[in-house]
């Protein structure tokens, strides 16, 4: 009969596209790998630099003071203007929102076009050039003079890379999870976490040293910015690959474009208790570790008396012991899970290592390790948790909403901690006291630690599997 020969042939012919399709999948570039890990490479060196920039100028602090006349609240205010793009104009989120719905190239271009920017501005703002009446040095004298020229300059350099920073990491994080999920997902976040560790590192290492440079301390302000202009080069290339990706998978799978973005998604995050309890875990961790870490330099050098190149170097020490730890956890994750448990003992570890930094005179090579420690068990299991709570394509949104949650901290506590210690040091102190900035930075570990157990606890209600190893979800 006919209408039965076309029944049976429309089955075979749609059991063939099945198969034709799953073995187009098989041999996606994704499936390679070597392509995979190189493309994990690839973006790690614009992590890296990205994370380059924003340590730059930490363990310059005393530099700033002397050349450019900044004081401890100006040098919180410098670290913290970062933030103020994805607090307040809510640039995390939309950076989100603008990659589940332009993708990947095309917000990854345009975000990290703005960090370069953002960072070739902030160096000339602390240049020779624009301090001899260059460009933009009278315009910048007009208003507000209780700040200086070169403050009100780098402020707004570094405002514009951090509107581009923050959404290239959400971009990166979603370049992993769209080349790793149902691989080797925890281990790829780790990795890419060590290399972003590395730009830090070299930062605290390399600054001190680049200072001292014949053509003046400036070359420490310009080497970061064109490492950042270098990323963007690099970036290049990864958009040739995804491209490649995009056009094997279309073809092989016939895969629907993600849906588009409705404000309602963001009602549907905003009410998933466990991603709550990640989002506040994330704050209160990351407002402990990064702030801290800005004046990490400056604090070992006022309450151990030691040289800014030896401060730099063991303030280095937290990022070279994530860069071991942070792959290792991730694997951790993936094959035994207990990412939920993780969370809770590098909460309790940070809160340990603060009050030590505070009350005591433990040496802090080793302490800077253990920082370590407790910053690789947290992100190691924060950031590919997230991917098991929410589906892939609301995942560019929900790393967005959590990274502007996040910078509300990353915000407040350079200002709170700069205005602490100018608070609690009389004008002229040589050697700054840190006690009650470091006693601030304790209680966030405290807070941290309180929403960790709740997270674990929330999970055995939600099943997300956080406990689980990653293919098993
Ligand atoms: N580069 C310093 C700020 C980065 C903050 C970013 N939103 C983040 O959370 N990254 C994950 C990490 O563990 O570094």
């Amino acid at each position: 009969m006919p209408s039965e020969k076309a029944f049976v042939f429309s089955v075979l012919l749609i059991t063939n596209t099945k198969l034709m399709n799953t073995e187009a999948l098989k041999n996606s570039l994704r499936d390679s790998v070597v392509t995979r890990w190189a493309m994990l490479f690839t973006v790690g060196f614009v992590l890296a630099a990205n994370y380059y920039f924003y340590d730059a100028l930490s363990p310059l602090k005393s530099t700033l003071t002397r050349e450019l006349g900044f004081d401890s609240t100006d040098f919180g205010l410098f670290v913290s203007v970062y933030s103020v793009p994805n607090v307040f104009l809510l640039m995390a989120v939309f950076g989100g929102v603008i990659l589940d719905k332009l993708g990947i190239r095309r917000t990854g271009f345009m975000f990290i076009a703005f960090m370069a920017l953002g960072a070739l501005l902030t160096a000339y703002g602390a240049s020779d050039m624009y301090r001899n009446e260059g460009l933009g040095y009278a315009f910048m004298s007009s208003f507000m003079p209780g700040y200086s020229p070169e403050l009100k300059m780098m402020l707004l350099g570094r405002f514009l890379f951090g509107l581009g920073a923050e959404t290239s990491i959400v971009v990166i994080s979603k370049i992993i999870v769209k080349w790793f999920k149902g691989k080797e997902l925890a281990l790829a976040f780790g990795v890419k976490l060590g290399l972003a560790r590395t730009g830090s590192m070299l930062a605290l290492m390399l600054s001190p040293r680049l200072i001292n440079s014949e053509a003046g301390w400036t070359v420490a302000t310009w080497f970061a910015a064109f490492f950042v202009t270098t990323a963007l080069l690099v970036f290049l290339i990864y958009m040739m690959f995804d491209l490649k990706l995009d056009k094997q998978v279309e073809k092989s799978t016939l895969e629907s474009k993600s849906d588009p973005f409705k404000f309602s998604d963001l009602g549907k995050l905003i009410t998933n208790r466990s991603f709550i309890f990640v989002t506040l875990l994330c704050l209160t961790f990351y407002s402990a570790v990064f702030p801290f870490f800005a004046f990490s330099a400056d604090f070992f050098k006022n309450k151990f008396g030691l040289t800014e190149i030896q401060s730099g170097d063991i303030a280095a020490m937290m990022p070279l012991g994530t860069m071991l730890f942070t792959p290792i956890f991730g694997f951790f994750v993936d094959k035994y899970g207990k990412a939920a448990s993780l969370m809770i003992y590098g909460s309790l570890i940070l809160t340990i290592v603060h009050l030590t930094f505070a009350f005591t005179t433990v040496t802090p090579y080793v302490m800077m390790v253990v920082l370590g420690l407790a910053f690789s068990l947290v992100p190691a299991a924060m950031w590919p948790s997230v991917a098991k709570m929410i589906d892939e394509k609301r995942i560019g949104s929900a790393y967005g909403f959590m990274f502007s949650v996040q910078n509300l901290g990353l915000w407040a506590f350079p200002i709170l901690a700069g205005m602490i210690l100018d608070g609690t040091n009389p004008v002229g102190t040589e050697s700054l006291d840190y006690t009650y900035t470091m006693i601030m930075f304790s209680g966030l570990g405290i807070v941290g630690f309180i929403f960790a157990l709740l997270l674990k606890r929330e999970d055995k209600v939600s099943g997300y599997g956080l406990e689980l190893p990653s293919n098993s979800k």
